[in-house]
């Protein structure tokens, strides 16, 4: 059994609401202090299922509405899943106070000046920025051939309707009455990142691991028949080639966010305070 854990979460929605779960009935990696970063109008939903679904007698838990209260709990490490606005508030501070810190909205590093202010933040902080492999996969081969050089990655994200309601692709394509599938984005990750902020955290994701945000090619695809949000790439490399393609179940609370980035955050919790790591 692992050392227990002090955990902190940024964000109160569908990917933490989940976790808290997924955390509630994971007894081999204990954790024993849980706090939560929520926004003011969430923070009495956030202490009520605390409460209910997480709090015992070997653990302990907190709801606070500002970092300096998150970093006052002294976790020993925190994810952020709460969007990119949250990482550009909140990310920098947490890992000058020398706390690691996952982060799912990985696309916030679109930006340039805020990917090296959170690289400079970690350095200062002597902090690692942890980015989790999140509803894509195959991100562990596509970061180790990358090293070779040489790499060409084009990335295809493909979602129903419904998940694309509320972005740019809104003015794009009339989402309603489509009935066959519509590439309405092409262009780079950088680009894609950006304007997409809820549904192309991937393309960010494969543009750190792989040929960087300008190289990595995208395309975005609302595909009424799409079986879910599926994630297809392919990778030629000096050393390796392959494609991937991953039909992801999406979560019932939030149609953009695949069920499997909460497992993916799973995952690098379980790996931190876990015997084995993988
Ligand atoms: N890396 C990946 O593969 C993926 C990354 N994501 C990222 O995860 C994010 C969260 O996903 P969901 O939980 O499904 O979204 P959600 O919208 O259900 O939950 C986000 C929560 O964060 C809260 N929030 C927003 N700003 C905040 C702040 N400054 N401080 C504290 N809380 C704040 C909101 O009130 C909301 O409850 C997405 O916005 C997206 O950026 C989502 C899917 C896949
Ligand atoms: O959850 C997913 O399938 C992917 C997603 O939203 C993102 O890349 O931002």
């Amino acid at each position: 059994m692992g050392e227990p854990m002090r955990l902190g979460l940024i964000g109160f929605g569908n990917i933490a609401v989940t976790l808290l779960g997924q955390l509630a009935g994971m007894h081999d990696a204990p954790l024993e202090r849980l706090t939560v970063l929520c926004l003011p109008d969430s923070a009495d939903e956030a202490s009520a299922r605390l409460a209910a679904e997480f709090a015992g007698a070997s653990r302990e838990t907190a709801v606070v509405t500002d970092v300096q209260a998150l970093l006052a709990d002294r976790p020993d490490m925190v994810v952020e899943c709460a969007g990119h606005a949250a990482v550009v508030a909140h990310v920098p501070p947490v890992l000058r106070a020398g706390t690691d810190v996952v982060i799912v909205s990985i696309g916030a590093l679109a930006d340039a000046p805020l990917e090296q202010e959170l690289r400079n933040a970690a350095a200062e902080g002597k902090a690692r920025l942890i980015l989790p492999a999140g509803a894509v996969g195959g991100i562990d081969l596509l970061a180790a051939i990358g090293q070779a050089g040489g790499l060409e990655v084009r990335y295809r994200g493909l979602k129903p309707p419904l998940a694309w309601s509320g972005t740019p692709a809104e003015a794009l394509i009339n989402l309603g009455a489509l009935r066959e599938p519509k590439t309405f984005f092409t262009g780079t990750a950088r680009e894609a990142a950006q304007a997409y902020p809820k549904n192309a955290n991937v393309a960010a994701t494969l543009a750190l691991a792989g040929a960087g945000f300008e190289a990595t090619h995208v395309e975005l695809i609302a595909d009424p028949a799409a079986p879910g949000n599926v994630h297809e790439y392919s990778v030629v490399s000096p050393l390796a080639k392959y494609t991937m393609r991953i039909e992801n179940l999406p979560s019932a609370a939030n149609a953009k966010t695949s069920v499997s980035t909460v497992y993916s955050v799973l995952r690098e919790i379980r790996n931190r305070i876990g015997p084995v790591s993988i």
